[in-house]
């Protein structure tokens, strides 16, 4: 069964340019992801941070520029083959609520499977093992995403918090060395956000994962990130540590339309 380990590599969002018809949503956006950090990406509505996790996710194909993870070239690759290679995305609409916590786990395991469908089907001995390790592999992650006591109910039957978590294990289920996480606590309450960043921070110090997040939770981002890049009308506008882009006129001036010093920006 594969097995991977945490990846040496960055990775490296470089020059990106996305347009929509005559609007440019990413303006060459360059920024660095490094390896085993949490990177957040920031900005206003309509700043462009979805763009941006669309085309490290392989949804968008920018019309410049390149993301590089290792040798990959991921601009170039369909979204299902950026998974395969180790960086898996959550999505920020629950979209895991038929079955049990195992069996959406289980699904994440799918692009691990070797067994193929006859072999599964017709129950041979190796399938049956494999399919054993997959089940001990998907119970271990939902132990270390908090779910263990939840792995064998129905996902619908959950609190919005925890059901908004088996996301976040599927998507660890593939293994990955990268995470892309798409406002990983969008309509949570406080204990669930907290209950969230404990969670993300336990996996990345677990697995030494890279992460990447998109995510409006200030609160959030100021506890979870080692890094921040933030964007706004489609630019990187700041780079820096949670607390330099606090305290960044250009970002306060983007998110309060003041330069901090309670004057209106022009
Ligand atoms: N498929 C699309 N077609 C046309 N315009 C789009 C499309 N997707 C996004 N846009 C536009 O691109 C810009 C960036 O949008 P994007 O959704 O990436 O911003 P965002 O920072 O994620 O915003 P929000 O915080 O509101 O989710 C916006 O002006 C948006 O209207």
């Amino acid at each position: 069964m594969t097995t991977r380990t945490a990846s040496p590599h960055p990775l490296e969002v470089q020059d990106v340019t996305v347009r929509f018809a005559g609007l440019t949503a990413l303006d060459a956006v360059s920024f660095t992801v490094a390896p085993g950090t949490v990177h957040a990406v920031i900005g206003p509505n309509g700043a462009g941070k979805s763009t941006c996790f669309n085309v490290l996710s392989g949804l968008h194909r920018p019309a410049r520029g390149s993301v590089r993870h290792g040798d990959a070239e991921l601009t170039r690759l369909a979204p299902h083959r950026i998974a395969a290679l180790g960086v898996a995305r959550t999505f920020q609409n629950i979209v895991t609520t038929a079955g049990t916590v195992a069996d959406n786990l289980m699904l994440g395991r799918h692009a691990l499977t070797r067994a193929g469908f006859t072999a599964s089907a017709l129950r041979l001995p190796a399938a049956v093992r494999e399919q054993r390790e997959h089940l001990a592999k998907a119970r271990e992650i939902a132990e270390l995403t908090g779910l263990g006591a939840h792995f064998d109910q129905p996902v619908a039957l959950l609190p919005y918090g925890d059901r908004k978590r088996v996301e976040l294990a599927r998507a660890l289920c593939l293994e990955p060395t990268v995470l892309l996480l798409d406002e990983p606590v969008a309509g949570m309450n406080a204990a669930e956000r907290a209950r969230t960043a404990e969670v993300v921070r336990h996996v990345r110090a677990e697995l030494g994962l890279t992460v990447l997040l998109v995510e409006h939770d200030m609160g959030l981002v100021m506890r979870l990130a080692d890094e921040v890049t933030v964007l706004d009308f489609g630019k990187v506008i700041a780079h820096g540590t949670p607390e330099e882009v606090r305290r960044d006129p250009e970002v306060l001036r983007a998110y309060l339309g003041t330069d901090g010093t309670g004057e209106d920006a022009a």
